[in-house]
């Protein structure tokens, strides 16, 4: 979720006057944050989880799961259960959540009522907690409707069905075919960012997911459900004018992607420089956690040959015009633009030493005007290169009352355009200058699982990442345009067992060798070298990307490996795993043997997920609708098939039935 100011929300035609006004007060608001928090330590880890949910209401007479709209009555319940608690410790454990609106008018964002800490045994928390806010949510439900964690809705815009209340499809916000404008959350920052993002590009937005193909499915496939009305100007024939491909899912609104559900993990730095080596490394790993995440099979009805999400939001929010795609000749827009705003980080940010120029190896488009004013005002390269490539976006959502604001009170100009950088990780700074909350760190790539033992399991796995890689001060680095490589293969169907993806070969600093940093128990060691400052000779060119010079090519740092051994090792390589990385952490704190079995459960799920012990969600979802006896073996994921395998997956959570080739024998 991201900044909810209220508001009048401006019309795109009057927004993009203020794009400038709101960049330059943005970076005013940053700079003043950066002079009073730049200094900031903070002695423990903080972090937390955030989970998306759908609520799924049955129509049991018909066999039919449709979406239930209602879920802003629900946040009000929440919020004054909320409110209860702030004022009765009694009632605060009890509660122990915090709710947000999502995109969807049919989603629900929890996350646990305050930061864990760092004991090993505050671990033990998270599932805990994560079924906590599942029965609490339940509580303010219908006895028809449910929570679930899925990724994408499977039949999410399939026309004339599928929505509890009922509403066909259009609207002015999306102009959508398949979907109404009722599907979006009512806080004006979401339908304004549907509205302006369509109005920006100039187009709807196009999103288009490779059909899997059975043995029934046509060839080539032209979808027959995609009506050829026109009630809009810009709304033409999707199949004779080329937007809606071949062979291809075709969705047409932002919904399709932002209505899709993740788990994000937040974590808190020592200081702005642990901060950053945490983003550096954690951002290697993004591609590696959505292929073993994955958990987005199906689309608008039809199996997709994609297994993860992340591709169909981007699309679903690419507010980059003809010209910044590079479809026409630049005239009114000032810059070339490689990615959509939710997409893979195009640079790495820490001074740290091992963070070489040449991994910053993609161009980096930035506004120079403000990456100056940073500089001027004694902002270093890197980081000045990654705030002035975030505000080369126009802000989407102005609002008019909050166009004037105090530069020194405020961080609202500048929250509006990291916001809406959606990116695998977000660098957070303290959210204002006096706030107690420090610098923080976002992994943001992982899909939602459908059970809380799954989502506790991956929340604990990378929290225990971010601890080993800063007590054996790892080096993941590999060049950026390897990161994106990984990207789009962490896409293909059953990626994480069939594709191989890059990785570095020597992860551990060549002078240590394995050997952890002294720290406390689950604390933050203190970092030997990563205040060390870099000079702007050392980095990256301030103009353009910098391309791996001549003789400077590293392809000996880094290989492919398949997700098997970038989890659990390779030890005829002696590459010790993620896994390895984790557990000689963990072998380093003084931990009672019951916490410690407990933690291994978690971990012993992503080991068999890496190994294919077990299934990824979006396997298991294939072989469900596969196994179906209404399947067909032409990709349609019928309303009834729908309607089993959300019953189903509600089961599986509630432990009603097992499904030991997702879970194991783990019990939920
Ligand atoms: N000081 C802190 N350090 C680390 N994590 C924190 C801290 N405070 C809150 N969190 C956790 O961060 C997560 C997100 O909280 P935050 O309020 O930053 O969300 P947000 O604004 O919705 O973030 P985003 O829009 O980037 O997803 C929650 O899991 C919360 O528990
Ligand atoms: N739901 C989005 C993330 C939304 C957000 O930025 O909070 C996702 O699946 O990635
Ligand atoms: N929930 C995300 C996507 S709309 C945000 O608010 O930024």
């Amino acid at each position: 979720m991201g900044l909810l100011s209220l508001g009048t929300p401006m019309h795109w035609d009057e927004a993009k006057k203020y794009a400038d006004h709101v960049r330059t007060h943005g970076i005013i608001q940053f700079l003043n944050l950066w002079e009073a928090t730049k200094d900031s330590q903070k002695d423990c880890l903080l972090w937390g989880d955030e989970i998306e949910y759908m609520v799924v209401s049955y129509d049991e007479e018909n066999k039919k799961a449709k979406l239930s709209l209602r879920v802003w009555e629900i946040l009000q319940e929440l919020a004054k259960e909320e409110e209860e608690a702030a004022k009765d410790p009694a009632k605060k454990l009890l509660v122990n959540s915090s709710w947000h609106p999502e995109y969807g008018r049919y989603m629900l964002e929890g996350t646990p009522g305050e930061p864990y800490m760092g004991l090993p045994r505050d671990l033990l928390e998270v599932e805990r907690n994560m079924k906590l806010r599942r029965e609490l949510a339940c509580k303010f439900m219908k006895p028809n409707e449910v929570p679930i964690t899925l990724t994408s809705y499977p039949r999410l815009g399939c026309a004339g069905e599928g929505l509890d209340p009922h509403h066909d499809p259009h609207g002015p916000a999306a102009r959508s075919l398949f979907v109404p404008d009722e599907i979006i959350n009512a806080h004006a920052r979401f339908p304004t960012l549907t509205a302006n993002i369509r109005r920006r590009r100039g187009a709807k937005v196009a999103i288009n997911m490779p059909i899997f193909h059975d043995k029934n499915t046509p060839k080539p496939f032209i979808d027959p459900t995609i009506p050829t009305y026109n009630d809009y100007p810009e709304d033409k024939n999707a199949i004779e004018e080329g937007a809606a491909l071949p062979d291809h899912i075709y969705m047409d609104a932002m919904a399709f992607g932002m209505g899709c559900c993740c788990l994000q993990i937040t974590f808190q730095a020592v200081n702005v420089e642990e901060a950053r080596k945490i983003y550096d490394q954690m951002a290697p790993l993004g591609p590696i956690m959505l292929a073993l995440t994955a958990a987005a099979p199906i689309y608008r009805g039809y199996l997709s040959d994609v297994d993860c999400r992340w591709n169909v939001i981007a699309q679903s929010v690419d507010d980059r015009t003809e010209e910044e795609r590079g479809l026409k000749p630049l005239k009114n827009n000032k810059y070339r633009i490689a990615k959509s705003r939710y997409d893979s980080i195009d640079s790495y940010i820490s001074n740290d030493p091992s963070n070489k120029p040449e991994y910053n190896d993609i161009p980096l488009v930035f506004d120079e005007d403000i990456y100056k004013k940073l500089s001027d005002n004694g902002i270093d390269n890197l980081l000045a290169r990654h705030i002035s490539h975030l505000f080369i976006r126009d802000p989407l959502v102005i609002f008019h009352e909050l166009l004037n604001i105090d530069d020194n009170e405020s961080t609202d100009h500048f929250e509006n355009l990291q916001s809406t950088n959606w990116q695998t990780m977000r660098f957070k700074p303290p959210p204002s200058k006096t706030s107690p909350i420090g610098w923080r760190v976002e992994f943001r790539s992982m899909e939602i699982q459908l059970t809380d033992f799954e989502n506790a399991a991956f929340a604990i796995f990378i929290v225990l990442v971010t601890r080993a890689v800063l007590s054996f001060n790892t080096n993941f680095y590999i060049p950026i345009s390897k990161v994106d490589e990984n990207m789009k293969v962490a896409h293909h169907r059953n990626a994480v067992l069939d594709e191989k993806f890059y990785f570095r070969k020597q992860i551990f600093p060549q002078s240590r060798p394995g050997t952890p940093a002294a720290g406390t128990p689950f604390g933050s060691p203190k970092l030997s070298n990563a205040t060390l400052p870099r000079t702007a000779a050392t980095n990256n060119s301030a103009t353009s990307g910098a391309s791996l010079a001549p003789g400077l090519d590293r392809s000996d740092e880094y290989e492919l490996m398949t997700i098997n051994e970038i989890i659990n090792g390779a030890p005829s390589k002696g590459f010790p795993g993620l896994l390895g990385l984790v557990n000689s952490y963990l072998n380093t704190l003084n931990i009672d043997i019951e916490t410690r079995c407990e933690i291994s459960k978690y971990l012993e799920l992503i080991k068999k997920r890496a190994n294919g012990t077990l299934m990824t969600a979006a396997s298991w979802m294939r072989q469900f609708v596969q196994n179906h006896p209404d399947y067909k073996q032409d990709s349609v994921v019928s309303e009834k098939i729908n309607y089993d395998l959300v019953k189903m997956i509600e089961k599986i959570n509630k432990g009603e039935v097992q499904a030991p080739e997702l879970l194991g024998n783990f019990s939920v």
